[in-house]
């Protein structure tokens, strides 16, 4: 009989998303014995586990190989050569929020090492660096996925690939594209009742693993500008960057430059008399305020920020981490083809990267 295939995993990142999605693999291994799925490398920022050898770290027990090792991360080149070397194909899993393990993208897709990730940055980035990863891939054949890097676990990517791989033609997305954003405002300004203070929801977004590494991320309306940046690329516009449209901010002027995230959650109940007035302005006209964005492909317009919306409005009754996305498309017409659910958390968003990393599998 012969001998199982192997294919090499590599994993950057072991928070939130990295250890639910190191969970799901670890499930995934045991009953898929064919290509036998071979853990060869996992880092945080300080810390990695590998071998010259290649020997496989047990999926079970690699978060405490982890925590107990002390071998430093590889740079991306000595990954990258670390992983080319070993003569089967390899995988690497990107469960970080790093820029410059997005920007080796081209790097690793140069030497054949498929990329999938929930990270946004590499897409998200300059444009140059959005060419230079699907040309790499292009060129070694080596694949890259990415659909959590829009709505966590949401089929949105898929669908709109889909959706333009068979001709239609995307005239309009919108919608609510932040699992936080969508809680914040759920639960500070719900539809019926008072809501909590702005300052304690967005410290429980932090606590439930909704937010990015830093809040202020998803705060500044940044996190919601590289989603539409992807998917208004993915749409065909040539967009340059996250901030070369409108968009709202909601870190007030006196915490711009605070150092870090914690000190600017400390000082953030300050400053929670303005998102009353914000809310309250609204609730006077019957409304509720909500954090949106959208892509006027026809227009080649994108904008992020605050809106008002009915409280019937399917916008204004979203629950929890729930994104709503909208597809305008000329096969739909004017009932837009909507994608709904949990938009932030480890566990869905660790789904999309798990799929993700099955298409590949099936690709390889
Ligand atoms: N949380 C969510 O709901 C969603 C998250 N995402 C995306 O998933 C990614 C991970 O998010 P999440 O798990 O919540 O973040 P966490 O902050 O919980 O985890 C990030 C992990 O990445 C590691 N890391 C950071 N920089 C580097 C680096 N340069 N080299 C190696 N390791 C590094 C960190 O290590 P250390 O602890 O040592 O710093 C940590 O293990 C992000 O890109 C995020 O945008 C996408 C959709 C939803
Ligand atoms: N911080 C992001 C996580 C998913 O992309 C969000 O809240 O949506
Ligand atoms: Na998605």
């Amino acid at each position: 009989m012969a001998a199982a295939r192997q294919i090499y995993i590599a994993i950057i990142g072991a928070g939130g998303v990295g250890k639910c999605f190191l969970s799901q693999l670890s499930q995934l291994a045991r009953h898929r014995p064919n290509p036998k799925l071979v853990l060869s490398y996992i880092s945080t920022s300080k810390k990695a586990v590998y071998s010259s050898d290649y020997s496989p770290i047990s999926f079970d027990s690699a978060l405490s190989t982890l925590a107990s090792s002390s071998q430093a991360p590889l740079e991306p080149l000595k990954l990258a050569e670390f992983l080319s070397a070993s003569g089967s194909k390899a995988i690497l899993v990107d469960n970080t929020s790093s820029q410059d393990v997005a920007e080796a993208y081209p790097l690793f897709l140069s030497r054949g090492i498929s990329i999938v990730t929930p990270n946004k940055k590499a897409f998200s980035g300059s444009y140059k660096l959005w060419q230079d990863i699907f040309s790499a891939s292009e060129q070694s054949g080596a694949l890259v996925y990415h659909e959590s890097s829009v709505g966590a676990g949401l089929p949105v990517i898929s669908t709109l690939k889909d959706l333009v791989h068979t001709g239609d033609e995307v005239t309009k997305i919108e919608g609510v594209f932040s699992g936080t954003m969508s809680f914040l405002f759920n639960s500070f300004a719900p539809t019926s009742g008072s809501g909590g203070k702005w300052s304690a929801e967005v410290k429980k977004a932090k606590e439930l693993g909704y937010t990015e590494p830093d809040p202020r991320d998803d705060l500044n309306g940044l996190d919601v500008a590289r989603k539409l940046t992807i998917l208004a690329r993915l749409a065909g516009l040539r967009v340059e960057s996250p901030t070369s449209f409108p968009v709202k901010s909601l870190i007030p002027k006196e915490l711009e430059s605070v150092a870090s995230g914690d000190e600017f959650l400390e000082k953030l109940p300050e400053f929670d008399d303005r998102m009353e007035e914000t809310k309250v302005a609204a609730e006077r006209e019957g409304k509720v305020v909500r954090f949106v964005g959208s892509i006027d492909v026809a227009t080649n317009q994108v904008k992020v920020g605050i809106e008002w919306f009915d409280r019937s409005h399917p916008i204004a009754s979203l629950k929890g981490s729930d994104n709503i996305i909208s597809f305008y498309t000329k096969r739909y017409g004017s009932n837009p083809l909507i994608i709904q659910g949990a938009g932030a958390g480890g566990e869905v968003t660790a789904m999309g990267v798990t799929s993700d990393l099955l298409k590949v599998l099936a690709q390889l």
